[in-house]
């Protein structure tokens, strides 16, 4: 990978850095974006308009706040004394006046307060019930995707719209459109206040909110430059730890700790000056907004003096310009951050819905089950018998990869499936578990085509050992059930006594019970064991077994063979086979080689044919012979 690939993609796209950190997210889309997340929560739009209005109403409240004040100072500074000809005359203050409107005050500040708490309490409850809802429909949607999907996109990347992207709109979305709901009521309706007040003073406090804006642009668009950097730097130092982390045996093996290190302190000073410089301007920001917002404070002061000793204003108006000019400015630095979010959880939308817009499998609700079932539905044991017919597959159209396959399994049959890398001895067995459609012809279990049945149907009579070993978070007696319903404890205990794991697992804190976890550690030949007795337990009528090419010991090897053996009686299997040693006993062996049959029989048969499947076995056995 090149440095800048592994930049991209150890490069974290968002969180923890800070909202205006790195490069914004920006939707391609941000109209169509928003209209999709409209319509999927469109039940909530009555409560997210319930919720606007709370907040505007509660933003009047706060921006007619002021203009009270104005009342009760002017009130009070009737009432204060005045010297005349050199002598202090009293006025009264009319107590009474200053009273109510203090009661109006603290009710309008405590209905704004208690306004904005229900409109971001009802906001963070439907955003919430949104990103629920979505990760249900993606969860769903996993289901009904087709294979093909996903050799398209990685599954890390569909990981990463339920986790990342939902968890950016859970975030996002409430906090962005209920604050900006506020910030623009607070915003228009001060400017109206101010306006209806003083239009020399309202001149002067947007002058010196224009001033504070510049300033913050020039800051905002140098600091960004510095932190695109720090993100570059960022990706570069994380991606270096982790690919020189991963391979670290083979980086000592090849002595490269020097090459490395001096890498990766080129890496650690760039990020080192990037960061500073981006901290050092951001944290220059907030000394400078305050010296601005002062500054306007300052202006409003001088300017409302002159007006007042003309008596063109009163007192009480420089007090509530004093409160207007932040509260005019405030939304300012609001509508930056919400515009932000919106973008982000415009830009993570975008990436759910095409997901969520992705074409899904055939709808097969019209499809009867005829496998494992009789005509009136009553239950009726498969057979096993498989028939494949001039089939053909290609993953991308043009590149043909499996090519007139034609060969036929018997009911109970051990068929093994051998060739070089790249054969096509996984793809048949995906098509024979119809996880992909064919190009053309036919795959047929006791004489029912695969495709004339729903494909739960076909998957329900298949039972698969796979190389890659799974096991989940969850109990020993759990792994080993999985989804098989009914299954008795003494069903679960005769599986792992029959692969030779009951010994171990009863050895185990919990026995049967015990949650497998990274801590409880199985070995790579245990967790072949486990998911042998897993396909015991299943009991399906066809077993897929891929052999395991992971070394393991040989006491290892022969348990797991012998589990295999134990597993194959009575059912048909399908074994892709790289130790040829091991597919002896098959009563067929097809030789694959780019996506054909090149061969067919059994293991004597091939052996005196001299072909292929000889050489590749004779020069097995030298190998083994040699190590032996
Ligand atoms: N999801 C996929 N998308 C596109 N091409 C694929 C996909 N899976 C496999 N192929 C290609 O199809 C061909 C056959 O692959 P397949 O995995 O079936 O071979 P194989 O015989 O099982 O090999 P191996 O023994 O290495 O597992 C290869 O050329 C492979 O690159």
């Amino acid at each position: 990978m090149s440095t800048a690939q592994r930049s991209m993609a150890a490069r974290p796209s968002r969180g923890g850095h800070g909202q205006m950190r790195g490069r914004m997210e920006k939707p391609e889309s941000f109209g169509q974006a928003m209209k999709q997340l409209g319509r999927f929560s469109k039940r909530y739009i009555p409560a997210v308009i319930v919720a606007f209005a709370f907040g505007a109403v509660g933003a009047a409240c706060q921006i007619v706040g002021p203009d009270w004040l104005k009342r009760v100072t002017d009130a009070i500074a009737k009432g204060m004394p005045a010297i005349v000809h050199g002598r202090p005359v009293m006025a009264s203050i009319d107590l009474g006046y200053v009273e109510r409107v203090c009661f109006v005050l603290v009710g309008l500040y405590v209905g704004y307060a208690l306004l904005t708490y229900v409109q971001s309490w009802i906001m963070a409850t439907l955003t919430q019930r949104t990103a629920q809802g979505l990760r249900e429909a993606i969860s769903k949607k996993i289901n009904r995707l087709p294979l093909r999907y996903f050799d398209r996109v990685s599954y890390g990347d569909v990981l990463s719209r339920i986790t990342n992207d939902v968890d950016a709109i859970g975030q996002t979305l409430g906090q962005s459109l209920g604050s900006l709901v506020i910030s623009i009521t607070t915003f228009v309706g001060s400017l109206i206040m101010m306006f209806a007040n003083d239009v020399i003073m309202t001149v002067v406090a947007i002058g010196s909110a224009v001033v504070g804006g510049i300033l913050m642009m020039a800051i905002m668009g140098v600091s960004q430059k510095y932190f695109v950097r720090q993100q570059i730097a960022l990706g570069d130092v994380n991606g270096h730890v982790e690919e020189k982390y991963s391979g670290h045996v083979i980086v000592k093996a090849y002595s490269g700790e020097r090459d490395s290190i001096e890498q990766f302190e080129r890496y650690n000073q760039d990020l080192y000056e990037s960061g500073w410089k981006s901290q050092f301007l951001s944290s220059l920001m907030m000394p400078l907004m305050n010296f601005v917002g002062n500054f306007g404070y300052v202006a409003v002061c001088v300017v409302g003096a002159s007006l007042a000793m003309n008596g063109k204003i009163s007192f009480g108006v420089i007090v509530a310009f004093m409160m207007y000019i932040r509260l005019f400015t405030q939304p300012l630095s609001q509508f930056a951050q919400a515009f932000q979010n919106l973008q982000r959880t415009a830009a993570a939308s975008e990436r759910v819905f095409g997901f969520l817009d992705a074409p899904e499998m055939a709808d097969e609700s019209d499809k009867r089950a005829l496998l494992g079932r009789s005509a009136d539905g009553s239950p009726k044991p498969v057979r096993g018998q498989l028939d494949f017919e001039h089939v053909n597959f290609s993953y991308k159209p043009d590149h043909p990869i499996i090519k007139d396959f034609t060969a036929q399994a018997q009911p109970g049959q051990k068929v093994a499936l051998v060739g070089p890398t790249g054969a096509g001895k996984t793809t048949m067995v995906n098509l024979l578990m119809r996880f992909y459609e064919l190009d053309s012809g036919d795959i047929r279990i006791d004489g029912v085509s695969t495709e004339d049945v729903p494909r739960w149907n076909v998957h329900d009579q298949f039972s698969m050992v796979l190389q890659d070993t799974w096991v989940f978070r969850g109990t020993v007696k759990e792994n080993v059930i999985y989804s098989k319903q009914g299954v008795t404890d003494e069903q679960v205990v005769s599986a792992c006594q029959a692969v030779g794991l009951d010994r171990f697992i009863r050895t185990l804190p919990q026995g049967y019970d015990t949650v497998l976890t990274d801590d409880t550690s199985l070995s790579q030949g245990q967790r072949q064991l486990l998911t042998i007795a897993r396909a015991m337990v299943q009991d399906a009528p066809i077993l897929i077994l891929d052999e395991a090419t992971s070394s393991v010991d040989t006491r290892t090897e022969e348990l797991i063979q012998k589990a295999m053996d134990a597993l194959t009686v009575g059912r048909t299997s399908v074994v892709i086979a790289h130790r040829l040693s091991t597919i002896r006993d098959a009563d067929l062996i097809l030789v694959m080689d780019h996506g054909r049959i090149i061969e067919r029989g059994t293991h004597e048969q091939l052996l005196k044919q001299g072909g292929f499947y000889a050489d590749l076995y004779n020069s097995q056995f030298a190998s083994t012979e040699l190590l032996a």
